[in-house]
């Protein structure tokens, strides 16, 4: 593949998107919801994104508004004027929904569950597929998962505090992973009860040292 999973700070990224149907609003809402500022160029935006913060610009403005921009997002049934744009977006990340491969962004699908993020993307083979994947793994993340997250960033957060050895940090974190006692409490939702545990476990060791 010559393509591989990077994640691009989104917060404040300037993004450009020519278009403004179906893939130019799906993108719209992906980067406004990653606190992206978002400029559009076409005929009509709907209320959802322009009172997300999206900005509508007629397809005239296109040379300002890739001077202006970070990222441009190639989104138009307009051959020719996605090409115009592609030729003087050069210096600027691009990412193009008709030609993937003449862009160096890739939009995967992806999806949030509290703080993990998960991204498929299936080499520009079959977007249907990355669709259906995606929904079928979304089903499979249960909420004792995000619940387990949050008790591994608790226990990492202490464990950097107390135990100086990275090895010896990785090992309290599987041990804690599987401590049977600590299962239980995720499932029955008792994680204050559950991050005490933790703080003992951790705690009372460096006590002993
Ligand atoms: C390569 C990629 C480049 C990029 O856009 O960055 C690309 C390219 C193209 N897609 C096309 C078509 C379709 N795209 C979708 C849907 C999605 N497309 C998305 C991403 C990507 N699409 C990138 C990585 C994809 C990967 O390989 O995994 C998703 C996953 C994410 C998103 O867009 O947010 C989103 C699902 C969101 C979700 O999870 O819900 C559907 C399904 C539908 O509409 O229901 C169809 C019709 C069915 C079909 O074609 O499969 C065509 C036109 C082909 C033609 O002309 O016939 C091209 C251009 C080409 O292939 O040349
Ligand atoms: N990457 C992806 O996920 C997908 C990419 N595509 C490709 O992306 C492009 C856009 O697809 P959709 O948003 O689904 O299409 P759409 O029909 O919903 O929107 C197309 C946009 O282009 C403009 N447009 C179309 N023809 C034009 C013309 N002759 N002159 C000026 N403006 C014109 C429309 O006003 C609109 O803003 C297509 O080239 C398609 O092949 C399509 C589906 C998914």
């Amino acid at each position: 593949m010559d393509w591989t999973a990077l994640y691009l700070k989104t917060s404040a990224l300037k993004v450009f998107i020519l278009g403004t149907g179906e893939v130019a609003t799906r993108r719209a809402n992906k980067f406004l919801n990653h606190g992206a500022i978002v400029k559009l160029a076409g005929n009509s935006i709907n209320e959802e994104l322009s009172k997300n913060g999206a900005e509508l610009y007629s397809t005239d403005d296109v040379d300002d508004l890739v001077d202006w921009s970070d990222l441009v997002v190639i989104a138009s049934g307009d051959r020719k004027l996605s090409d115009y744009v592609a030729d003087i977006s050069k210096d600027k990340l691009v990412n193009r929904a008709d030609f993937p491969d003449n862009g160096d962004i890739i939009v995967p699908t992806s999806f949030n569950i509290g703080d993990i993020e998960i991204s498929i993307f299936t080499n520009g083979k079959s977007p249907l597929m990355a669709k259906q994947l995606r929904k079928r793994i979304q089903s499979i993340i249960t909420e004792d998962d995000i619940l387990e997250i949050e008790l591994q960033d608790y226990s990492r957060s202490l464990l950097k505090e107390y135990v100086s050895n990275q090895k010896d940090r990785r090992d309290y974190l599987y041990e804690i992973f599987e401590n049977e006692e600590i299962q239980e409490l995720i499932k029955s939702r008792k994680i204050d009860e559950a991050k005490s545990v933790i703080f003992e476990l951790i705690q009372g060791d460096f006590d002993d040292t």
